[in-house]
């Protein structure tokens, strides 16, 4: 019997049996061997239409003439024993062995006890099936069971009867997908899977020359993958972080906005873990201010557009149907150009889903990540992350702009220049007179700009948090001044 000769009411019991827990997803993904993005894709689609997603894969699989035997078999190795006795009627007697075999262990999964409890399978077996010899037609063994090798497979999902698995040949360990790695790749599905073969050579097999930077957790490089222009970030091999960096990389860096930096795909599959981005041809801002790129210095309305476009992205992360996402690590190398420079956040390693709800104001971290300079005193002393700690962070980056003043400056008597700001303000310095020195004194020089940014910079780095401004409030601001000032160099 084919899948979609299913009767009904098997169907039916077998669609509510796997839908608990989403027993249909370890089906899918680990036993029929569809990769992450089909299981995501099944997932959205049963969603949309109300449907059970168990319904909607079997659908799909049995669009490929897999048979009713296939998928007993299946279940055999997820142990489902409610499930296999829900499909006992639909397949041929000789399979009852397995079920069988199943009964007679004591090792069944345990996995399955909510849907025994639950069992209302359409014809319950009452363990006796007899142990008639296996049709002709099966030519290879399972579990000492012979299974039939005569499934059309002219789709993507290969044959449950091939050895090497898609997600297995993805680890990164090279062994088959443990339960970390597939709930990474449930969480990431949505984000296209690389061949670390291919990266390779797309970056002329990592090639110094095209080295764009080092940061904490690898290397990055310029490359071409399929004719579109990459930056691939190697994770380093012995870091033991990696793992961490690259779920919250996946599952985080899923926002789609035109401040975010897109992340293309990502590969699990060679000696080192790979994330791929969108090339950004203009380098990050850091790179920018300190002058370490062959452009020239950035004029006041690049910095403006750079300064709109970051706070555009972090409102729009802040605010995210109820629950914020707090990216926790802003500063000037978390912040690519692209050729029109305009600014994209990256970076999403530290990345942290915020407090949920509106009464909710903070979440207590563990440990505190980021980098030091940008994080303000409540999340570096009482752990407590906030929307409020990336528009601290924003508030350094805004000085930094306009200043170009080093975060922390060991040479300077305030070290944090988030300190350091606080008391020109208390002096009444001028905040002009530290206006960047490359354009101070120059037909490119604009005062009131520089002041208005240090006043941000100073409203955004308040000590107490509920003083300092939302993104939102930063963007609306700065939309505000865009008017008058439309003709600013
Ligand atoms: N998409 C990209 N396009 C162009 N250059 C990039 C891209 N991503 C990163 N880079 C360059 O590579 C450098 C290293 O980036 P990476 O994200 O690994 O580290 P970082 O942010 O500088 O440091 P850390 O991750 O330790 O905080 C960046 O400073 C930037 O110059």
């Amino acid at each position: 019997m084919y899948i979609y000769e299913l009767p009904f009411e098997i169907n039916k019991e077998l669609c509510r049996l796997l839908d608990i827990e989403d027993y249909w997803k370890e089906l899918a993904g680990n036993h029929m061997k569809y990769s992450a993005f089909d299981v995501n894709d099944i997932e959205q689609t049963a969603r949309r239409f109300s449907m059970s997603p168990t319904n909607q894969l079997f659908t799909r699989w049995g669009q490929l003439n897999h048979r009713a035997e296939e998928l007993f078999i299946l279940l055999y190795r997820m142990k489902h024993i409610p499930a296999l006795n829900c499909l006992a009627p639909a397949v041929n007697k000789d399979f009852h062995k397995l079920l069988n075999k199943h009964k007679n262990s004591s090792s069944a999964k345990a996995a399955c006890h909510t849907a025994l409890v639950q069992d209302k399978s359409p014809q319950k077996t009452d363990g006796s099936f007899s142990s008639i010899p296996l049709p002709v037609m099966l030519m290879e063994k399972v579990d000492g069971v012979q299974q039939p090798t005569s499934s059309i497979h002219n789709g993507t999902a290969p044959s449950p009867y091939e050895t090497s698995s898609d997600i297995s040949k993805d680890s990164s360990t090279g062994g088959r997908a443990n339960n970390d790695e597939y709930e990474i790749m449930k969480r990431v599905s949505s984000i296209p899977k690389m061949s670390y073969e291919e990266l390779k050579e797309a970056t002329d097999n990592w090639s110094n020359n095209n080295l764009l930077g080092r940061g904490g957790f690898g290397q990055v490089f310029k490359g071409e993958w399929k004719h579109l222009p990459v930056a691939v970030k190697r994770l380093q091999r012995e870091n033991d972080g990696r793992n961490k960096e690259l779920i919250a990389e996946m599952c985080l860096n899923q926002y789609r906005h035109d401040n975010i930096l897109p992340l293309y795909g990502y590969c699990l599959g060679g000696p080192e873990a790979c994330l791929v981005y969108q090339l950004m041809a203009g380098g990050s801002l850091e790179q920018r201010l300190r002058g370490k790129t062959h452009h020239p210095p950035l004029t006041w309305s690049q910095r403006y557009n750079i300064a709109h476009g970051v706070a555009r992205g972090l409102q729009f992360l802040h605010t995210m149907a109820g629950t914020p996402l707090i990216h926790g690590d802003i500063k000037p190398a978390n912040i690519l150009l692209d050729q029109c420079l305009m600014p994209k956040i990256g970076d999403f390693g530290l990345a942290r889903k915020g407090p949920y709800g509106e009464d909710r104001t903070h979440l207590k971290v563990s440990r505190v990540f980021g980098t030091r300079p940008y994080l303000p005193y409540e999340y570096l002393s009482t752990r407590c992350l906030s929307p409020a700690v990336d528009v601290y962070s924003y508030g350094v980056v805004m000085v930094e702009m306009a200043t170009v003043l080093l975060a922390l400056d060991r040479d300077r008597k305030v070290q944090l220049l988030s300190q350091h700001i606080h008391e020109i303000a208390k002096l009444g310095i001028d905040p002009a007179t530290l206006e960047d020195p490359v354009i101070r004194g120059t037909a490119y020089s604009n005062p009131s700009m520089c002041r208005e940014f240090f006043s941000i910079g100073l409203h955004c780095t308040k000590f107490k948090r509920n003083e300092r401004p939302t993104m939102l409030e930063v963007f609306k601001r700065l939309n505000a001044f865009q008017t008058p000032q439309a003709n600013f160099t």
